[in-house]
């Protein structure tokens, strides 16, 4: 099936950041065959043109760090700094999940990560008492692009822990090519400090085996870097390292406390960066010095984490705040240009989650895209400016239409993959179930 889209700006996001004025692509079933300046001849063989009347268009957001199945958290615990948010308020309410609260909290999730632009996530999820492969086939259904990846942790007994890996590594494997390639999943233990070295060490196994990438939380706060210190003799990242864990490609979020020495270690490992700088804020974490990572040749994307600690999944908030936060650190507005900015919540980021066939308009590459309608909204005038607007004035409900894997999953700014009424309704109802 070819599908001609035209008179629309596309802002192709690609290495030489090409925009076409009046432009038109061509999609050939799930895939970008070309996008250029509109072309006649390529109207011939169309077996579908779509009119998209003057819209922008640039391709879908890509979140490299997420937690979907925390989505019926949003709103508590607020105020608190990490260690006694998780252990005082999250971890609690998660050891009540259901596989019924995990899939609606997922639905929802991705309906809000859809309808503001999203169309590729990388997410970690705590699968203690769900149905974890029950919880994909919800996000196979939705039609979004991603990794899902099960949690390694090393709390409870050793019985649980073992349970726990098996129970990692099986379902790592059974669904590494799901829903005909959309999904995917890594190996992720949670972190240093709630893995034992045996447990990372069974990681970095796992993925090596299985040919996955690990997706892990690292050098989040003061309080870790101290922590691990005192138990192993080593900073996070040297002792993750010592472990072997970064002989896999490897996404480590977050990255606030890091020295030379450690941005050099990552980037020889081809370590990548998922830089959450609303939750780390939020959780009074600290600002990642993203310029730095960056200069030291390391790859970085733009992530919300979970919307217990953002308390959105708005990308285009996320990636205006991280350069907003840069400039301010650096006391210099030349630092982070709306360029690199944008780069990181599409092209960089799929590269750094190993999904570089998205991210990008390009022939080649998967038909995933978003359209917004500038010509009523007052702050996206003037129109001439609207590179600029794409990070410093839009935000995540201005987004009108999604499409992925060349399919379209939200019309008008209304999903046609997730009945959105009765998500929201099932979301307060169970919600209400939860004791805190
Ligand atoms: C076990 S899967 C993910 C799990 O991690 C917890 N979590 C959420 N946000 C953070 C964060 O910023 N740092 C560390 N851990 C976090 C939460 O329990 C999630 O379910
Ligand atoms: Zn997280």
């Amino acid at each position: 099936m070819k599908t001609i889209y035209t008179n629309a700006t596309f802002f192709t996001m690609d290495k030489e950041n090409r925009i076409f004025e009046n432009g038109m692509m061509v999609v050939q079933d799930q895939t970008i065959s070309s996008i250029g300046p509109h072309s006649k001849e390529q109207m011939k063989d169309a077996d579908q043109v779509v009119d998209l009347g003057g819209k922008w268009v640039m391709p879908g957001l890509v979140n490299v760090h997420s937690h979907i199945v925390m989505t019926l958290l949003r709103g508590i615990g607020d105020d608190m700094l990490l260690k006694p948010w998780l252990e005082t308020k999250i971890w609690p309410i998660e050891a009540q999940f259901t596989t019924e609260i995990a899939s609606v909290s997922t639905q929802l999730g991705i309906l809000e990560m859809m309808k503001s632009g999203t169309t590729t996530f990388s997410d970690m999820f705590n699968p203690n008492g769900i149905d974890a492969g029950a919880v994909m086939e919800t996000i196979g259904e939705t039609g979004m692009r991603g990794a899902f990846s099960y949690t390694i942790f090393s709390l409870g007994s050793e019985a649980d822990q073992k349970a726990n890996l098996t129970g990692a590594e099986q379902f790592s494997k059974a669904y590494k090519n799901f829903a005909d390639g959309r999904l995917t999943t890594m190996v992720a233990p949670h972190s240093p400090y709630a893995c034992t070295p045996e447990a990372i060490s069974e990681s970095a196994r796992i993925a090596k085996e299985n040919d996955l990438m690990v997706h892990i939380h690292v050098s989040e706060t003061d309080f870790e870097i101290l922590d691990i210190e005192t138990r192993y003799g080593a900073r996070p990242v040297e002792h993750l390292r010592r472990l072997g864990l970064f002989d896999q490609p490897t996404v480590m979020a977050h990255g606030v406390v890091l020295n030379e020495e450690e941005r050099s270690i990552l980037k020889q490992h081809d370590v990548r960066v998922a830089h959450n700088p609303i939750s780390n804020l939020k959780l009074g974490s600290g600002i990642a010095d993203v310029v730095s990572l960056l200069k030291a040749g390391i790859k970085v994307g733009v992530a919300t984490d979970g919307v217990a600690s953002n308390n959105n999944f708005d990308m285009f908030e996320e990636m205006r705040t991280a350069a907003l936060l840069q400039k301010g650190m650096y006391k210099d507005a030349t630092q982070f240009p709306a360029q690199t900015a944008l780069a990181m919540a599409t092209r960089m980021g799929a590269e750094a989650i190993g999904m570089s066939h998205t991210g990008s308009l390009e022939a080649g590459k998967k038909a995933d895209f978003i359209t917004i309608y500038p010509h009523d909204k007052e702050h996206l005038q003037p129109l001439s400016e609207a590179y600029s607007h794409l990070l410093y004035a839009a935000r995540g409900n201005d987004v009108c239409d999604v499409y992925i894997n060349g399919k379209m999953v939200v019309k008008d700014r209304v999903s046609l993959t997730i009945d959105e009424e009765k998500v929201i309704a099932e979301a307060n109802r169970l919600q209400g179930t939860l004791s805190r």
